[in-house]
């Protein structure tokens, strides 16, 4: 009888939107013990984006954008995880030791690990390692209350990494930190900044969960997304993204992408928001996948289906009949002036 393949360490990487997981990944794929590591990342938009932010290791890692994998995307888990083995086995890909899945922000684990364990085929050649959730020190109790799913994405974890350290105030760490051990007293919590890659794909304890799905779906959430040839200039980029701030902030949740700046065709500049936080814009070497359009998603609660496409195309100067153009979007007395990246 032919021998059983052993199985494959699965770990699970969960977090709120803009947590910090593609960040921690990034500096983890680094390290030689995640050498033989292949990367599975789903995100909620219907244009992906986050496989082009993970670094270093591009041939490695696999997109499953347009859902959330504990919803619309099951069917999709399984279909992937399916083709990394078939490929695996037929060695059109390199033989991976342990598979890093990082699952969209608005994601609840219970049911992606029930399809995993109820799937007979995939049960057999994949083993459940762990599930580590990143935690933001800045926000997390705040996002807890706000979202089942997050609390979710904590209370089952085996380990928990709390991210931002460098951004909270004491006090609010100490409260991330008490919420985190009120939530899931078995699990460890550790300094995002401090776990090694070993740690991250350590087998835990086997421990009883509940993988029953969460009854409330991701309630008013909804994800939108712009793929568009057009660039904007500098100087638009920093109004369109200061009035996507000040008109829509308290409604965004995750707003990130790559956008094509008309003085830097050949680069594309890094959009990173989360909530009302953004970081400093920062241009990667090149394209990373060789489309060079921008192409950006935003997650909030209750975003008008257009709010992108009509604000981009607006600041890039495509402004249509129906649709505002830049100027007279500013031309409004409630528009931001005179401060932040209007100057
Ligand atoms: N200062 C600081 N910024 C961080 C840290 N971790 C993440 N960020 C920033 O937070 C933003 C979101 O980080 P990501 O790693 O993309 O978060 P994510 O959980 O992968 O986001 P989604 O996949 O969209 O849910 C980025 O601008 C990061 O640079 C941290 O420890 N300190």
């Amino acid at each position: 009888m032919p021998e059983r393949p052993a199985a494959i360490p699965l770990t699970v990487l969960t977090g709120f939107l803009g947590a910090g997981k593609t960040t921690l990944l990034n500096r983890l794929l680094r390290d030689p013990a995640l050498a033989d590591a292949a990367v599975l990342v789903n995100e909620a938009g219907e244009i992906a984006v986050d496989h082009l932010l993970v670094e270093h290791v591009a041939d490695g890692v696999v997109a499953l954008a347009g859902g959330c994998l504990c919803c619309s995307l099951r069917g999709d888990l399984i279909a992937t995880l399916e083709d990394l083995l078939r490929a695996r086995d037929n060695g059109r890909i390199p033989p991976f030791a342990r598979l890093v899945l990082e699952t969209s922000g608005l994601a609840d684990p219970g049911p992606i690990f029930q399809t995993l364990i109820l799937h007979p085929y995939l049960a057999m050649r994949y083993r459940l390692a762990s599930l580590v959730a990143v935690a933001d020190a800045t926000n997390a109790p705040k996002t807890v209350e706000d979202h089942p799913d997050a609390r979710r994405q904590i209370a089952m974890a085996d380990m928990v990494a709390i991210s931002k350290t460098d951004l909270a105030a004491p006090e609010d760490l100490a409260r991330t930190r008490a919420l985190i051990a009120k939530l899931a007293p078995l699990a460890s919590i550790v300094d995002a900044t401090e776990i090694d890659a070993a740690q991250l794909v350590a087998e835990a304890p086997i421990r009883a969960r509940d993988l029953t799905a969460a009854p409330t779906g991701h309630g008013a959430i909804s994800t939108v997304s712009l793929a568009s040839e057009a660039a904007l200039t500098r100087a638009s980029y920093d109004l369109f993204v200061e009035l996507l701030r000040s008109a829509h902030g308290p409604k965004l949740l995750r707003l990130k992408g790559l956008v094509k700046i008309a003085e830097e065709p050949d680069r594309p500049l890094v959009l990173q928001g989360v909530r009302h936080i953004f970081a400093e814009p920062r241009f990667l070497d090149a394209w990373p996948d060789g489309d060079a359009r921008t192409r950006l998603v935003a997650i909030g609660e209750n975003l008008a289906p257009d709010l992108l496409a009509g604000l981009y195309a607006a600041f890039a100067g495509q402004a249509a009949p129906d649709r505002p153009d830049r100027d007279a979007l500013f031309d409004n007395p409630l528009a931001p002036r005179g401060r932040g990246l209007l100057g």
